[in-house]
């Protein structure tokens, strides 16, 4: 055994130590001083060095695992920014996204804030909003898949903080990556395009629980249990444009709704679990629906219990919003939680940035939502406070750039 064994051995042995005290030593950093100066420094986790593919049929962001930190941010186009300013905006964007989800640094003048770490799972999608088409005079090219959503009757929406010319959703494991990637691509938007809303929003951090478990939300739910899967034999056709489509630089595309959803947390703290049980249909604990199993157990929706009323209650909101009450309506629902400290009336700034993805709107949130707005027993504890409706094109090959071929079809 050499020298170098032994010291490779011992750095192993403390690097497990440090991951579970949270210190950190790098491979020069034994105690005694004395480890190979060539061993390799022994990396705590995989969270930094896990990294997502920028080029592809598909973008980013989407079917990939929920991050730990996210950003959403809208861009209105500068006046006087067209087409033209547009087209350069997305080369310049793509190219930087790729980069930087390749854990490299943004370029000459990039800031150092995602030094040391690796790409943490970043992943940064681009969509365009209804405005972008008039402001570039692409509005032949806007599907009809971005008319306005409907209006809802407990919608109390902020202008201020709904749509937008072009739409960002980050995310990663690191906040600094995630942060990095923000403010690179807002620089980036230099004469073209400047920030018409930020939302910034935190899921769980991978590793917190001892197994992978779907996330909870700020109401301690499990929620995304309903989610489709990518093994089912629909998934593509729910959630992403198919070749063919009217609008071919849509292919292999998807629609994001995205709503800020206040959680109203005092009024929702205060009621008892059986009654907040009851409000989803399903545990709390462990996500299982009320009529029994485990997680992933199909909710029975016509049992009734002694009483003889159902056991998932006529307005539970897993109920309403099931695929088999809504037509087969479904969508793939991918959010952040936030919470933006206290509000001016003294409730705490916090709930759910809803963002889900479907191939076409009126088959996904728009009929699920319309059921849910006449009388989902959740509604009375949540708000909806702002609301954006994007078309996110296919993906980018090597050299190419997202939204190419509506900018330069
Ligand atoms: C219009 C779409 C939806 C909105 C808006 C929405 C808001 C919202 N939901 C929860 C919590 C849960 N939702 C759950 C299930 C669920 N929700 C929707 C749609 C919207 N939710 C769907 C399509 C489903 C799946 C239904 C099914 O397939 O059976 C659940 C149960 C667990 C799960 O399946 O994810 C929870 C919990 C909150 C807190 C919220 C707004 C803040
Ligand atoms: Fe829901």
């Amino acid at each position: 055994m050499s020298d170098n064994d032994i010291s490779r051995r011992r750095l192993l042995g403390t690097a497990g130590a440090a991951g579970a005290t949270g210190l950190v030593l790098g491979a020069a950093g034994g105690a005694a001083g004395w480890a190979a100066a060539d061993a390799p420094p022994t990396p705590l986790t995989a969270v930094g060095s896990t990294a997502a593919a920028f080029h592809g049929a598909r973008q980013p962001g989407i079917t990939d695992p929920q991050q730990a930190h996210g950003h959403l941010v809208a861009f209105d186009l500068r006046p006087g920014a067209g087409r033209r300013e547009a087209a350069a905006l997305m080369r310049r964007w793509s190219l930087l996204a790729s980069r930087l989800m390749a854990g490299e640094r943004a370029g000459e003048g990039d800031t150092g804030v995602a030094l040391d770490a690796g790409p943490s799972s970043l992943t940064v999608t681009f969509g365009f909003g209804r405005t972008f088409f008039d402001r570039t005079s692409l509005t032949p090219a806007r599907p009809a898949q971005l008319d306005p959503l409907p209006a809802f009757s407990s919608d109390r929406l902020d202008a201020g903080r709904s749509d937008g010319d072009l739409w960002v959703q980050i995310g990663a494991d690191d906040a600094l990556v995630a942060f990095h990637a923000l403010r690179t691509l807002q620089t980036a938007a230099g004469e073209a395009a400047r920030v018409r809303w930020q939302m910034n929003g935190f899921n769980r951090s991978p590793g917190a629980t001892a197994k992978p478990m779907t996330a909870r939300n700020l109401m301690g739910q499990v929620d995304g249990t309903g989610n489709p899967k990518p093994s089912e034999p629909d998934f593509r056709q729910r959630v992403f444009v198919p070749d063919g489509t009217e609008h071919a630089w849509m292919a292999g595309g998807s629609y994001a709704v995205v709503r800020r959803i206040r959680m109203l947390l005092d009024d929702w703290e205060k009621l008892p679990l059986d009654r907040q049980e009851r409000v989803i249909g399903r545990r709390k604990s462990d996500g299982a629906p009320l009529t029994g199993g485990t997680e992933t157990t199909e909710p029975d929706l016509d049992a009734t219990g002694p009483d003889g009323k159902p056991v998932i209650a006529a307005d539970a909101h897993a109920r309403i919003s099931a695929p088999e009450q809504n037509g087969g309506a479904a969508m793939l629902r991918r959010p952040f939680s936030y919470h933006d400290g206290i509000a001016a009336d003294g409730t705490p700034d916090a709930g759910l940035l809803f963002v889900c993805w479907q191939a076409d709107p009126l088959r996904g949130f728009v009929p699920v939502q319309r059921k849910l707005d006449r009388g989902d027993a959740l509604s009375p504890f949540i708000r909806h406070e702002a609301s954006g409706l994007f078309a996110v094109p296919g993906g980018a090959g090597e050299g190419e750039y997202v939204g190419q071929a509506l900018l330069e079809g």
